[in-house]
């Protein structure tokens, strides 16, 4: 494996913070404190485990504004800066931003479709333990105690191959499968054993790059199907109906947030063993459900 270890938080803006901080609370289930980051912009900082917070959301424009990839500590974060500085990327060093993040040290830069990556260790972790609103557990370790992050983002872009030479080559993210329908291909990495952190779509020639969307693994149905039921007794679009994926299994419903980021939340995701794992190519999405038309 290579140096990154987990997908350890993301920052996305958001136009209306109060209808994120309603959707993050009572559907989410997610534990929201509001207030000021270390340079004064009004914050929602979401919390899903003993992480201070694995979500920044701020005022702006409706759109992922950040990705942190983590890795295990200073001397695998100067090794992938080394590793990145060869194959000819720009790596910045921002202790101010480590601050306002709250992690030990931080290198920003950019992958090749534009988003901002942060790679980092020394995350901070909250004594008080973590207490879900809706009394859901958030799956972001695995029952050995590996790190399996804050669940996956997929990114979509057009120059998808220069997108995954920069994460396969230059990060060492490994290919868990791919999944091909009419004219899509969808390409699944992971960088622990959580199925992906990051998969990939792509975008039409000339689209702006985006996050499709953010997925959290919560630790049972139960907690899947409430959360369903609260998204249909309020006005919150559901994009795909209950499905169980075919390739990392996980049984899940997708809903738009109140920035137009999708987000799935689902339960009983698969996990990768390394040593046994082979590459496949699926012919299908789903074994059954996530239905894209009957929504509301
Ligand atoms: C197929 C699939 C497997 C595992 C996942 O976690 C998962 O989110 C998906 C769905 C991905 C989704 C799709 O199937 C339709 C085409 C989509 C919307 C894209 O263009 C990117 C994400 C894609
Ligand atoms: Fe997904």
């Amino acid at each position: 494996m290579g140096y990154i270890k987990a997908l350890g938080y993301i920052g996305i803006g958001a136009k209306d913070l109060d209808a994120w901080q309603e959707f993050a609370t009572e559907i989410l289930g997610l534990q929201v404190t509001r207030g000021e980051d270390a340079e004064n912009v009004e914050t929602l900082f979401l919390r899903m485990d003993s992480r201070h917070h694995r979500i920044a959301v701020r005022p702006g424009d409706d759109e992922l504004t950040y990705v942190g990839w983590e890795v295990a500590g200073e001397a695998d974060l100067d090794a992938q800066v080394r590793d990145l500085e060869a194959a000819g990327v720009a790596v910045t060093e921002d202790p101010r931003l480590a601050e306002l993040r709250g992690v030990g040290r931080l290198v920003r830069l950019q992958d090749p479709a534009g988003f901002q990556l942060e790679l980092f260790y020394g995350a901070a972790v909250v004594s008080a333990p973590f207490l879900s609103p809706t009394g859901v557990r958030f799956v972001t370790e695995d029952p050995k105690g590996n790190d399996l992050g804050l669940g996956h983002i997929v990114l979509v872009a057009s120059n998808l191959d220069e997108m995954l030479d920069f994460y396969l080559r230059v990060l060492d993210f490994k290919v868990s499968d791919y999944i091909t329908f009419k004219p899509l291909v969808l390409t699944f990495t992971h960088v622990n054993p959580r199925h992906h952190s990051l998969a990939f779509g792509p975008a039409p020639e000339g689209r702006k790059p985006f996050m499709d969307h953010v997925m959290l693994e919560v630790g049972d149905l139960d907690g899947v199907g409430r959360a369903l039921d609260r998204v249909r007794a309020r006005e919150i679009s559901l994009t795909a109906s209950l499905g169980r994926h075919t390739n990392d299994e996980m049984l899940s419903f997708y809903m738009r947030s109140p920035s137009g980021i999708g987000v799935e939340y689902g339960t009983s995701g698969k996990l990768i063993d390394d040593d046994t794992w082979t590459v496949t190519n699926w012919d299908a999405a789903q074994f059954w459900g996530h239905d894209r038309s009957h929504t509301h």
